[in-house]
Protein backbone atom coordinates (compact mmCIF):
# COMPACT_ATOMS: atom_id res chain seq x y z
CA UNK A 1 0.00 0.00 0.00
CA UNK A 2 1.21 3.53 -0.38
CA UNK A 3 -0.09 6.95 -0.60
CA UNK A 4 0.03 9.54 -3.18
CA UNK A 5 1.30 12.64 -2.35
CA UNK A 6 -1.54 14.22 -3.28
CA UNK A 7 -2.82 13.36 -0.21
CA UNK A 8 0.18 15.01 1.92
CA UNK A 9 -1.28 17.60 3.63
CA UNK A 10 -0.04 20.85 1.55
CA UNK A 11 0.54 22.41 4.93
CA UNK A 12 3.14 19.54 5.92
CA UNK A 13 5.03 20.42 2.78
CA UNK A 14 5.27 24.03 3.78
CA UNK A 15 5.44 23.26 7.32
CA UNK A 16 8.34 21.38 6.60
CA UNK A 17 10.09 24.36 4.22
CA UNK A 18 9.43 26.46 6.75
CA UNK A 19 11.44 24.73 9.55
CA UNK A 20 14.33 24.02 7.25
CA UNK A 21 14.69 28.09 6.65
CA UNK A 22 14.20 28.74 9.65
CA UNK A 23 17.10 26.71 10.98
CA UNK A 24 19.66 26.98 7.93
CA UNK A 25 21.01 23.71 8.69
CA UNK A 26 24.73 22.62 8.64
CA UNK A 27 25.10 19.65 6.14
CA UNK A 28 28.55 18.66 5.89
CA UNK A 29 28.79 16.81 2.81
CA UNK A 30 30.92 13.82 1.36
CA UNK A 31 30.19 13.56 -1.52
CA UNK A 32 31.53 12.61 -5.44
CA UNK A 33 33.49 15.14 -7.02
CA UNK A 34 31.10 15.67 -10.11
CA UNK A 35 28.14 17.23 -8.05
CA UNK A 36 30.12 19.27 -5.63
CA UNK A 37 29.25 22.66 -6.80
CA UNK A 38 25.69 21.72 -8.06
CA UNK A 39 24.79 20.34 -4.48
CA UNK A 40 26.36 23.33 -2.52
CA UNK A 41 24.03 25.62 -5.21
CA UNK A 42 21.14 23.71 -4.43
CA UNK A 43 21.54 23.34 -0.48
CA UNK A 44 22.13 27.43 -0.91
CA UNK A 45 18.74 27.89 -2.48
CA UNK A 46 16.61 25.42 -0.44
CA UNK A 47 17.81 27.73 2.42
CA UNK A 48 20.54 25.34 3.73
CA UNK A 49 23.85 25.82 4.76
CA UNK A 50 26.68 23.03 3.05
CA UNK A 51 30.33 22.42 3.44
CA UNK A 52 31.54 20.39 1.66
CA UNK A 53 34.75 19.02 4.64
CA UNK A 54 36.85 16.17 3.25
CA UNK A 55 40.24 15.84 4.94
CA UNK A 56 40.53 12.98 7.20
CA UNK A 57 42.07 15.03 9.94
CA UNK A 58 38.85 17.56 10.24
CA UNK A 59 35.84 15.21 9.26
CA UNK A 60 35.07 14.05 12.73
CA UNK A 61 35.52 17.67 14.22
CA UNK A 62 32.79 19.09 11.37
CA UNK A 63 30.71 15.93 11.40
CA UNK A 64 30.11 16.93 15.38
CA UNK A 65 29.58 20.72 15.12
CA UNK A 66 27.29 19.63 11.73
CA UNK A 67 23.58 19.06 11.75
CA UNK A 68 23.29 16.50 9.38
CA UNK A 69 26.05 14.57 6.98
CA UNK A 70 25.79 13.30 3.59
CA UNK A 71 27.48 10.54 2.63
CA UNK A 72 27.62 9.61 -1.15
CA UNK A 73 30.27 7.30 -2.83
CA UNK A 74 30.17 8.07 -6.12
CA UNK A 75 33.61 8.97 -6.80
CA UNK A 76 34.91 6.73 -3.72
CA UNK A 77 38.89 5.82 -2.71
CA UNK A 78 40.39 4.51 -0.08
CA UNK A 79 41.27 8.01 1.77
CA UNK A 80 37.64 9.53 1.05
CA UNK A 81 36.14 6.59 2.70
CA UNK A 82 38.36 6.90 5.57
CA UNK A 83 36.99 10.20 5.71
CA UNK A 84 33.70 9.04 5.47
CA UNK A 85 33.87 6.25 7.74
CA UNK A 86 35.24 8.45 10.25
CA UNK A 87 32.67 11.36 9.75
CA UNK A 88 30.11 8.72 10.61
CA UNK A 89 31.75 7.68 13.58
CA UNK A 90 31.51 11.23 15.13
CA UNK A 91 28.01 11.98 13.65
CA UNK A 92 26.82 8.99 15.12
CA UNK A 93 28.40 9.93 18.67
CA UNK A 94 27.02 13.64 18.79
CA UNK A 95 23.29 12.41 17.74
CA UNK A 96 23.87 13.72 14.52
CA UNK A 97 21.66 12.27 11.44
CA UNK A 98 23.78 11.15 8.67
CA UNK A 99 22.20 9.83 5.06
CA UNK A 100 23.59 7.54 2.50
CA UNK A 101 23.36 8.15 -1.43
CA UNK A 102 24.76 4.48 -2.69
CA UNK A 103 25.64 5.61 -6.09
CA UNK A 104 26.54 2.23 -8.22
CA UNK A 105 26.39 0.34 -5.98
CA UNK A 106 25.89 -3.08 -7.26
CA UNK A 107 28.13 -2.25 -10.42
CA UNK A 108 31.22 -2.76 -8.36
CA UNK A 109 32.33 -4.53 -5.57
CA UNK A 110 34.78 -2.22 -4.06
CA UNK A 111 31.71 0.58 -3.56
CA UNK A 112 28.97 -2.23 -2.69
CA UNK A 113 31.21 -3.84 0.23
CA UNK A 114 31.56 0.12 1.61
CA UNK A 115 27.99 0.69 1.43
CA UNK A 116 26.91 -2.49 3.09
CA UNK A 117 29.54 -2.15 6.03
CA UNK A 118 27.79 1.47 6.44
CA UNK A 119 24.11 0.35 6.74
CA UNK A 120 25.42 -1.13 10.34
CA UNK A 121 25.99 2.64 11.13
CA UNK A 122 22.48 3.65 11.36
CA UNK A 123 21.77 5.87 8.59
CA UNK A 124 18.82 8.01 8.97
CA UNK A 125 17.82 8.13 5.75
CA UNK A 126 19.09 5.98 2.24
CA UNK A 127 17.85 8.16 -1.08
CA UNK A 128 18.70 5.49 -4.24
CA UNK A 129 17.48 4.99 -7.43
CA UNK A 130 15.81 1.84 -8.46
CA UNK A 131 19.19 -0.67 -9.40
CA UNK A 132 21.25 0.86 -5.94
CA UNK A 133 18.15 0.19 -3.68
CA UNK A 134 17.75 -3.37 -4.97
CA UNK A 135 21.62 -3.48 -4.78
CA UNK A 136 21.80 -2.40 -1.29
CA UNK A 137 18.83 -4.80 -0.26
CA UNK A 138 20.15 -7.70 -2.32
CA UNK A 139 23.45 -7.42 -0.15
CA UNK A 140 21.59 -7.82 2.96
CA UNK A 141 19.78 -10.56 1.90
CA UNK A 142 16.33 -9.18 1.62
CA UNK A 143 15.97 -8.73 -2.59
CA UNK A 144 17.26 -10.45 -5.49
CA UNK A 145 20.14 -8.44 -7.24
CA UNK A 146 18.33 -8.80 -10.92
CA UNK A 147 18.89 -4.75 -11.83
CA UNK A 148 22.64 -4.18 -11.67
CA UNK A 149 22.90 -0.56 -12.61
CA UNK A 150 24.08 0.96 -15.97
CA UNK A 151 27.05 2.75 -13.88
CA UNK A 152 25.52 5.48 -12.17
CA UNK A 153 22.08 5.37 -13.79
CA UNK A 154 19.45 2.46 -12.93
CA UNK A 155 18.09 0.26 -14.88
CA UNK A 156 15.34 -0.88 -12.49
CA UNK A 157 12.03 1.61 -12.19
CA UNK A 158 11.47 2.66 -8.58
CA UNK A 159 7.71 0.46 -8.66
CA UNK A 160 10.27 -2.35 -8.72
CA UNK A 161 12.57 -1.53 -6.02
CA UNK A 162 9.41 -0.96 -4.29
CA UNK A 163 9.65 -3.48 -2.17
CA UNK A 164 13.44 -3.89 -2.21
CA UNK A 165 12.90 -0.38 -0.18
CA UNK A 166 10.42 -1.23 2.51
CA UNK A 167 12.42 -4.61 3.29
CA UNK A 168 15.47 -2.47 3.46
CA UNK A 169 14.04 0.03 5.67
CA UNK A 170 12.40 -2.34 8.12
CA UNK A 171 16.19 -3.81 8.33
CA UNK A 172 17.91 -0.40 9.06
CA UNK A 173 16.07 1.23 10.61
CA UNK A 174 16.74 4.15 8.05
CA UNK A 175 13.61 5.80 5.85
CA UNK A 176 14.09 4.74 2.26
CA UNK A 177 13.52 6.67 -0.71
CA UNK A 178 13.90 5.29 -3.70
CA UNK A 179 13.45 7.60 -6.82
CA UNK A 180 12.87 7.95 -10.34
CA UNK A 181 9.36 8.80 -12.45
CA UNK A 182 7.71 8.22 -9.36
CA UNK A 183 9.76 8.27 -5.64
CA UNK A 184 8.71 6.16 -3.07
CA UNK A 185 9.65 7.34 0.50
CA UNK A 186 9.34 4.60 3.05
CA UNK A 187 9.72 3.90 6.93
CA UNK A 188 8.78 -0.19 6.23
CA UNK A 189 5.39 0.37 7.19
CA UNK A 190 3.73 3.58 5.55
CA UNK A 191 5.22 4.50 1.91
CA UNK A 192 4.49 7.88 -0.02
CA UNK A 193 4.76 7.99 -3.45
CA UNK A 194 5.43 11.15 -4.86
CA UNK A 195 4.62 10.81 -8.78
CA UNK A 196 5.82 14.75 -9.43
CA UNK A 197 9.04 15.89 -11.67
CA UNK A 198 9.93 15.27 -14.82
CA UNK A 199 12.39 13.31 -17.21
CA UNK A 200 14.72 16.31 -18.25
CA UNK A 201 15.94 16.23 -14.80
CA UNK A 202 18.06 12.56 -15.82
CA UNK A 203 19.72 14.66 -18.26
CA UNK A 204 21.63 16.88 -15.99
CA UNK A 205 24.05 15.22 -13.73
CA UNK A 206 23.30 15.28 -9.96
CA UNK A 207 19.85 16.03 -9.48
CA UNK A 208 19.66 12.77 -7.71
CA UNK A 209 23.06 13.47 -5.57
CA UNK A 210 21.60 17.06 -5.00
CA UNK A 211 17.92 15.73 -3.59
CA UNK A 212 20.25 13.43 -1.36
CA UNK A 213 21.69 16.76 0.38
CA UNK A 214 18.39 18.41 0.37
CA UNK A 215 17.34 15.04 2.45
CA UNK A 216 20.00 15.51 4.42
CA UNK A 217 18.95 18.88 4.95
CA UNK A 218 15.48 18.11 6.49
CA UNK A 219 16.63 15.30 8.31
CA UNK A 220 18.16 17.72 10.18
CA UNK A 221 15.94 18.28 13.68
CA UNK A 222 13.35 16.12 11.80
CA UNK A 223 10.46 16.13 14.33
CA UNK A 224 9.28 13.22 11.96
CA UNK A 225 11.88 11.63 9.50
CA UNK A 226 9.11 10.39 7.50
CA UNK A 227 7.72 13.50 6.53
CA UNK A 228 10.61 15.21 6.06
CA UNK A 229 11.88 13.15 3.20
CA UNK A 230 8.90 13.20 1.45
CA UNK A 231 8.76 17.04 2.18
CA UNK A 232 12.71 16.86 0.58
CA UNK A 233 11.46 14.68 -2.70
CA UNK A 234 8.60 16.37 -3.34
CA UNK A 235 10.07 19.91 -3.05
CA UNK A 236 13.13 18.94 -5.83
CA UNK A 237 10.24 17.61 -8.15
CA UNK A 238 8.10 20.29 -8.09
CA UNK A 239 11.05 22.56 -8.36
CA UNK A 240 12.10 20.35 -11.59
CA UNK A 241 9.01 20.56 -13.18
CA UNK A 242 8.90 24.34 -12.62
CA UNK A 243 12.32 24.33 -14.15
CA UNK A 244 11.41 22.57 -17.25
CA UNK A 245 8.90 24.87 -18.02
CA UNK A 246 11.57 27.76 -19.06
CA UNK A 247 14.11 25.13 -19.99
CA UNK A 248 15.19 24.19 -23.33
CA UNK A 249 17.16 21.29 -22.39
CA UNK A 250 19.76 20.19 -19.85
CA UNK A 251 21.69 23.01 -20.32
CA UNK A 252 19.09 25.62 -19.51
CA UNK A 253 17.85 23.72 -16.59
CA UNK A 254 20.22 24.21 -13.89
CA UNK A 255 19.63 27.78 -13.69
CA UNK A 256 15.80 27.89 -13.00
CA UNK A 257 16.02 24.91 -11.47
CA UNK A 258 18.08 26.71 -8.71
CA UNK A 259 15.47 30.04 -8.67
CA UNK A 260 12.31 27.95 -8.61
CA UNK A 261 14.12 26.19 -5.66
CA UNK A 262 15.02 29.84 -3.90
CA UNK A 263 11.55 31.13 -5.28
CA UNK A 264 9.20 29.15 -3.80
CA UNK A 265 7.55 30.11 -0.33
CA UNK A 266 6.08 28.10 1.97
CA UNK A 267 2.78 30.28 1.96
CA UNK A 268 2.57 29.04 -2.07
CA UNK A 269 2.50 25.77 -1.19
CA UNK A 270 -0.34 26.21 1.51
CA UNK A 271 -2.52 28.50 -1.20
CA UNK A 272 -1.84 26.16 -4.03
CA UNK A 273 -0.71 22.63 -2.83
CA UNK A 274 1.29 20.26 -5.33
N1 LIG B 1 11.31 9.64 -15.41
C1 LIG B 1 11.17 10.64 -14.54
N2 LIG B 1 10.05 11.40 -14.53
C2 LIG B 1 9.89 12.40 -13.65
N3 LIG B 1 10.82 12.74 -12.72
C3 LIG B 1 11.96 12.04 -12.67
C4 LIG B 1 12.19 10.93 -13.56
N4 LIG B 1 13.40 10.40 -13.25
C5 LIG B 1 13.89 11.13 -12.24
N5 LIG B 1 13.03 12.11 -11.87
C6 LIG B 1 13.24 13.12 -10.84
O1 LIG B 1 14.63 13.24 -10.60
C7 LIG B 1 14.95 13.00 -9.22
C8 LIG B 1 16.32 12.34 -9.14
O2 LIG B 1 16.15 10.97 -9.26
P1 LIG B 1 17.02 9.93 -10.04
O3 LIG B 1 16.32 8.64 -9.72
O4 LIG B 1 17.18 10.31 -11.46
O5 LIG B 1 18.40 10.01 -9.28
P2 LIG B 1 19.82 9.37 -9.61
O6 LIG B 1 19.69 8.28 -10.63
O7 LIG B 1 20.45 9.02 -8.33
O8 LIG B 1 20.57 10.63 -10.24
P3 LIG B 1 22.11 11.11 -10.16
O9 LIG B 1 22.92 9.91 -9.74
O10 LIG B 1 22.44 11.59 -11.55
O11 LIG B 1 22.21 12.20 -9.18
C9 LIG B 1 13.76 12.19 -8.71
O12 LIG B 1 13.58 12.38 -7.31
C10 LIG B 1 12.59 12.75 -9.52
O13 LIG B 1 12.08 13.95 -8.95
C1 LIG C 1 28.50 10.66 -13.36
C2 LIG C 1 28.99 10.24 -12.04
N1 LIG C 1 30.06 9.40 -11.93
C3 LIG C 1 30.37 9.12 -10.67
S1 LIG C 1 29.38 9.90 -9.54
C4 LIG C 1 28.49 10.65 -10.79
C5 LIG C 1 27.38 11.59 -10.51
C6 LIG C 1 26.04 11.02 -10.70
O1 LIG C 1 25.67 10.07 -9.80
MG1 LIG D 1 22.46 8.70 -8.00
Amino acid sequence: MTTPISEFPFTLLADELQRVRANTPLVHVLTNEVVQCFTANTLLAVGASPAMVVAKEEVADFAAIADALLINVGTLYAERLESMNLAIAAANAAGTPWVLDPVAVGVLSYRTEAAKAMLALKPAAIRGNGSEIIALAAGMGLAQSNHVGKGVDSTASSNAALSAAQALAQATGAIVAVTGAIDYITDGEKTWSVELGHPLMTKVVGTGCALSAVVAAFVADAPNRLDAVTAACALIALAGERAVECADGPGTFVAPFLDALHIIHPNQLRQVGV
